[in-house]
């Protein structure tokens, strides 16, 4: 695991940015996973203000969504869709046919999830995936549970993750129960992950899944056995790793 951290949440969303330019300057037609939530906003907006300024192009990338809530219509403003519509494709010229997210209001989820896997392959595969981490090491909507999940599937979500995620809804009986995500299994096939963490809250987080156990119940300390995997954090979502183990940029 190569571990990067930065002095604040711009200078993370700046090196996470770098990264995705250098991955779509290197192969034009990239496939990019990509990661919802409030930590890779930053990085969205370096990204959009790279492709006003010419330095990128998405015109043949293509991009997979993590993961989007069960049951929510596109439309509504919580929906994972509408935000990275909002924070990125609006913005950028990333060919609609080439954008990728679970439909959420699938009348048949278990031929969603199959598709959506489909569809990751008949690509090629995930280049880089981006991800952020909940408070309980999850990713995408992967919570801690007894096993790996291998592709994309329906699930419950957590209670203090739809807590965590209330803060995005007017009351907390709005937020979704359920979610459509890749599985960790599909996360893992990325040839390249990012994993993106700021703030104290994360720190625990972080902590376990650079040097707990690879088990289910923290999902991302499965990213351990990935051979091209870089942790890009603030210092404060660093706070108790060893500074032997990071670099300072
Ligand atoms: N499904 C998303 C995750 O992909 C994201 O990593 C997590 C953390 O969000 P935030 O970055 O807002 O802390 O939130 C949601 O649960």
């Amino acid at each position: 695991m190569r571990i990067l951290v930065c002095k604040n949440y711009d200078e993370m969303s700046k090196k996470a940015a770098q990264m995705i330019l250098s991955q779509v300057t290197l192969k034009p037609n990239s496939v990019l996973g990509l990661a919802t939530g409030s930590t890779p906003i930053g990085m969205y907006k370096e990204l959009v203000k790279m492709y006003n300024e010419k330095l990128i192009d998405f015109s043949e990338v293509s991009t997979f969504n993590l993961d989007e809530y069960y049951n929510l219509p596109k439309t509504s403003d919580q929906s994972y869709d509408y935000f990275m519509r909002v924070n990125l494709f609006n913005h950028i010229n990333v060919k609609n046919e080439n954008i990728h997210i679970p439909n959420g209001m699938a009348s048949n989820v278990e031929l969603e999830c199959e598709t959506y896997d489909k569809q990751i392959k008949e690509s090629g595969g995930v280049d880089i995936q981006v991800l952020g981490i909940g408070h309980n090491a999850h990713i995408g909507f992967n919570e801690p549970t007894i096993n790996f999940e291998r592709g994309t599937h329906l699930v419950d979500l957590k209670e203090s993750t739809i807590e965590a995620n209330a803060r995005f809804f007017e009351k907390i009986e709005d937020v979704p129960k359920k979610a459509i995500t890749m599985g960790t299994g599909s996360i893992f096939k990325a040839r390249k992950i990012m994993l993106l963490a700021c703030g104290d809250s994360k720190a625990d987080a972080i902590y376990n899944t650079v040097y707990g156990k690879v088990i289910p119940e923290v999902p991302a300390s499965i990213l351990q056995f990935h051979n091209d995997i870089v942790l890009i954090l603030d210092e404060a979502a660093a706070s108790k790793l060893n500074p032997e183990d990071y670099k300072l940029v």
